[in-house]
């Protein structure tokens, strides 16, 4: 098993109609378990690399690898299955089923992945156990459980997305901009809860956002405009 999570060299991408290219990346890596804040402006490409890593969009040009699996071996197919498998996504939006219960919402990821299912049979527990377990660790009180998601406050469904995303414990946890509608002690207490669960499982943290304020949480900052090329003075920000 490989101790990288996330690996790419020399990953360019380009939109269609575009003349230049949002990410040309000669170097990335980040290693199993880290916790990565990936900031960057608007327009900079974030959403685009995530996306990427998702498997959504095809790799163009170079490499990328997720757990050691290069992306452009797979087919669109299978890096469906891949992203289900490992790959835990909180969206900006967050993407919840509106009028589905917070549990069912939750328990939506096992039934797309036999993977996080098995992984849940080897720790020796149950799906339903699992999510009551990271409803009542991410806060969410047990008489909201069967309410529709839609009657949840933003914060609260901010919380059933991280539970979604982490339940069956995927190698890997993307968290696109989730906390940019909270106020800064409710972004701080997300944030140490899902830093809590990854640490807990293990999973490697990777966190977009534009709010500077929350470095403090991260092993590591990686400034998007300064690992693109076009941007002459890469580097990464140790913190
Ligand atoms: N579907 C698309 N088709 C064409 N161009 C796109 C598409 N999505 C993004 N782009 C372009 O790619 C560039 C990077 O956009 P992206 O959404 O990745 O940036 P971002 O850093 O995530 O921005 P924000 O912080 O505002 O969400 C922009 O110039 C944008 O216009």
């Amino acid at each position: 098993m490989t101790d990288v999570c996330i690996s790419a060299q020399d990953l360019v991408f380009t939109w269609p109609g575009q003349h230049q290219s949002t990410l040309n990346i000669p170097a990335l890596t980040i290693q199993r378990g880290e916790r990565v804040l990936l900031r960057g402006p608007s327009g900079s490409g974030k959403s685009t690399l995530l996306s990427l890593l998702a498997g959504v969009h095809d790799v163009q040009k170079g490499e990328l690898q997720v757990l050691g699996t290069s992306l452009k071996t797979l087919s669109s197919r299978r890096r469906d299955r891949f992203r289900a498998d490992h790959i835990g996504y909180i969206f900006q939006q967050f993407n919840l089923l509106p009028f589905l219960s917070v549990t069912r919402n939750v328990l939506l990821a096992l039934e797309f992945s036999k993977a996080r299912r098995a992984r849940l049979q080897s720790l020796n527990t149950g799906a339903q156990a699992e999510c009551e377990r990271l409803l009542t660790a991410l806060g969410i009180p047990q008489e909201l459980w069967e309410k529709p998601a839609s009657q949840l406050s933003v914060g609260q469904q901010q919380r059933v997305a991280a539970a979604r995303a982490l339940i069956g414990q995927p190698e890997l946890l993307i968290a696109d901009e989730p906390t940019s509608a909270l106020d800064t002690d409710a972004r701080d207490n997300f944030l140490a809860l899902l830093k809590a669960e990854c640490e807990r499982a293990k999973i490697t943290l990777l966190f977009v956002t534009h709010d500077a304020t929350l470095s403090k949480h991260f092993d590591r900052v990686i400034e998007l405009h300064q690992i693109n090329l076009g941007h002459p003075g890469a580097s990464e920000v140790k913190v």
